[in-house]
């Protein structure tokens, strides 16, 4: 997952390959609640683990259920509808699938059986509207108590007491602004259906029903056959109790499934993105978000667990959709219409005003930061096709939604962007609300425009810093990281290990574009060796030195180098990288400090380590080392001619990191 503050996505030109999604969150949240209210053990196959359903086992575990891991599967076992704990605060963070079916189970709960809970969020979800539910609830009579804004989280239920619930009336609940209202009190009223059946009635238009069939289908699995007429009545029968299947698979995330999906139809050219995890059998509603990006244009195969997208018209074609049935994935819709041929425009989709953000205004104000024509109402929103782009800086508004469809922005070139446009992605972290891992998967399913990967070079002396500072420029920026000179100091381990002389070039080439290396984390690999200790002793790096003066090493290890170079970037160090590796990188560091300094801070470095040092003999052979550097013949160390210098003998490392990122965002578009 990437946790810096931004993410600059590169143009990418094409797309292929295999993405294998992460669960469903509406189905995990729906089975977590049903297997915790169940009585026995539910084994939960492909469970999501992303905030949303971490903030919802949290809750089930203060409750008194049990949670055991065995390998990707969870062990769930639960209370049987038997409180354990009568008095609890739950902090759902901003998870509405978690925040209202355990507000309506335990308002029930707490009622019948005397007990006590608050629940509370996140700032944001103490915006988002419960008060439909808690009306629903007080029919049925059980105490809630709003603990803020009336209507809003945060909220207490139960106030300790017993109370018999009026369940013989019919319970009326509101469909219009949120399915999650009805999905909760079907979720939560079998524990109450011991004196007779109970009736649920929906006032005004039901959205979102495709969520509704997610729940009936669930608490099918779960022993629970609720009589449905016409989406406006639904019965749960007399004596109805939760039996757990004993175990359950979730099958992949319909919604996140459309940005892949989208992915296909924009950029699968020559060959298909293939999505794994869900497929034409899906149970959730959003599997109709294919049939919308096919109007547009998606050439689309699958079957049972799988899809394959390709490109299909293109451009693609501008659609006009209601989109009642489709409110997450929807969102996908208004990035693609930017590629479309004409304008389109997406209907009945209030919905998203409620949502993590106001995601019809969120929208309409990042689609034109990319320079796009957008048109918002109260319900829908239309999109023009997008000519002129522009870079831009897309704030996400900590909706995971918002990170993953304008993701989709970065494909700009296809749509004829001159030049291609980098698009920056805030807040890149807000993704692990349900998919933890997507800038991951996107990033190996895109093949960038050539050149476009950026490359910050860092160059200089010994033990200027520049390992330092590269590993923390690459750590904000969530780039790669290439240390080559690991790669020289590896070559020359490897040369020792082999017994081949330091000054036999070809042998030493020919062994160099071989090298098995591994790096693992902080850990290094030669031939299946741990090195990562020998790799950074000063001797080696000596050796190194001398592996390094030879053309025909130095070419071998050209093309490795080169393939560090992914998407979203690098940043590499070394003695060469601006001057002959990376000649195009947008930004050159030669990086320099006073040679008392670096033997000084040499010097600190060892003794940390545990390692016996002596700062003049260091000094000695730093400056040795850095003379035979300059002085070779083939890609000495020098500053490259557009390199910005940087000595940072009074400086510290992150006064230099500082410079550095100033220097990097005067280079950005933004
Ligand atoms: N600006 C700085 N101020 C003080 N200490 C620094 C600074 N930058 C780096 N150091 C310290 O100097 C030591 C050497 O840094 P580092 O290993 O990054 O150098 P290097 O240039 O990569 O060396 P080499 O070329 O031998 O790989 C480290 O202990 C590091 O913490
Ligand atoms: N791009 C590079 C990187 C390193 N070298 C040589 O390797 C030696 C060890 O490098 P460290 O950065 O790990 O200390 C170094 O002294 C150089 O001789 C190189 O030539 N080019």
């Amino acid at each position: 997952m990437y946790s810096t503050a931004f993410l600059d996505l590169p143009p990418f030109q094409s797309a292929a390959g295999t993405v294998r999604l992460p669960g469903s969150k509406s189905i995990s949240n729906r089975v977590l609640l049903l297997a915790g209210l169940a009585a026995g053990t539910t084994v939960v196959h492909d469970l999501l683990d992303s905030d949303d359903t971490r903030v919802m086992l949290t809750a089930l575990e203060t409750l008194g259920c049990t949670l055991r891991r065995d390998g990707s599967a969870l062990h769930v076992t639960g209370l049987g509808g038997q409180l354990q704990q009568r008095n609890a605060k739950l902090f759902l963070g901003n998870a509405g699938t978690a925040m209202r079916p355990l507000t309506a189970a335990l308002a029930v709960l707490a009622a019948t059986q005397g007990g006590q809970f608050e629940l509370s969020g996140v700032a944001r979800m103490h915006e988002r509207p419960i008060g439909d539910l808690v009306d629903a609830l007080r029919q049925l009579g059980c105490p809630v108590t709003d603990l803020g804004q009336p209507g809003f989280p945060p909220l207490r239920v139960g106030d300790s007491g017993q109370h018999a619930l009026h369940t013989e009336r019919t319970i009326r609940v509101r469909g219009d602004v949120s399915s999650q209202f009805l999905t909760a009190l079907l979720l939560a009223l079998p524990l109450v259906t011991e004196q007779g059946p109970v009736t649920i009635e929906v006032d005004g238009e039901l959205i979102s029903k495709p969520y509704i069939d997610i729940t009936l289908g669930l608490l099918a699995r779960f022993g629970i056959e609720v009589q449905r007429s016409d989406y406006q009545r639904f019965v749960l029968p007399q004596g109805s109790q939760y039996k757990s299947p004993g175990s359950i698979h979730v099958e992949g995330d319909a919604s996140s499934a459309s940005y892949f999906v989208a992915l296909g139809a924009l950029a699968g050219i020559d060959q298909p993105v293939r999505i794994e995890g869900v497929g034409f059998d899906a149970i959730q509603g959003d599997i109709r978000f294919v049939e919308a990006a096919q109007a547009m244009g998606a050439a689309v195969t699958g079957g049972p667990g799988w899809l394959e997208v390709r490109r299909g018209a293109w451009p693609l074609k501008g659609i006009t959709l209601d989109c009642n049935h489709i409110p997450d994935a929807a969102m996908t819709l208004a990035v693609m219409a930017l590629y479309a041929d004409s304008p389109t425009r997406l209907n009945n989709i209030a919905s998203w005003r409620v949502k993590e953000t106001d995601r019809i205004a969120a929208m309409a104000t990042e689609l034109r930061k990319l320079g796009a024509t957008v048109e918002e109402g109260a319900d829908y929103i239309v999109v023009q096709p997008l000519q002129h782009w522009q870079a831009a800086t897309i704030h996400t508004y900590d909706d995971h939604r918002m990170a993953m469809c304008l993701s989709l922005a970065s494909l700009n070139v296809l749509a004829g962007a001159q030049p291609p446009c980098t698009v920056r992605i805030e807040d890149p972290k807000c993704v692990a609300k349900t998919f933890p891992d997507y800038f991951d998967a996107l990033f190996s399913l895109v093949e960038p425009v050539a050149g476009a990967v950026p490359v910050l070079a860092i160059d200089g002396p010994t033990a200027s810093g520049k390992g330092t500072l590269a590993t923390e420029l690459a750590e904000r920026l969530g780039y790669h990281l290439l240390d080559s000179g690991a790669l020289y100091r590896a070559t020359a381990l490897a040369a020792k290990d082999a017994g081949i002389a330091l000054d036999d070039g070809p042998a030493l080439a020919a062994m160099a574009a071989n090298l098995d290396l591994r790096f693992t984390g902080h850990d290094v690999f030669l031939n299946g060796r741990e090195i990562t200790h020998p790799l950074r002793l000063e001797s080696t790096g000596g050796m190194a030195s001398q592996v390094s003066v030879h053309p025909e090493v130095r070419q071998a290890l050209h093309a490795l180098q080169l393939g560090f170079r992914r998407a979203p970037g690098l940043v590499a160090d070394g003695r060469d990288m601006g001057t002959v590796v990376f000649p195009d990188a947008p930004l050159k560091v030669f990086l320099t400090a006073s040679a008392e300094q670096r033997a000084a801070r040499r010097y600190r470095q060892l003794i940390e380590k545990g390692n016996s040092a002596n700062i003049d003999s260091l000094r000695i052979d730093l400056e040795a080392r850095d003379a035979r550097d300059k002085n070779r013949a083939v890609a000495p160390l020098k500053p490259a001619e557009d390199a910005e210098l940087l000595d940072n003998s009074q400086l510290s490392i992150e006064d230099s990191v500082v410079q550095v990122l100033n220097w990097w965002q005067q280079r950005q578009p933004f």
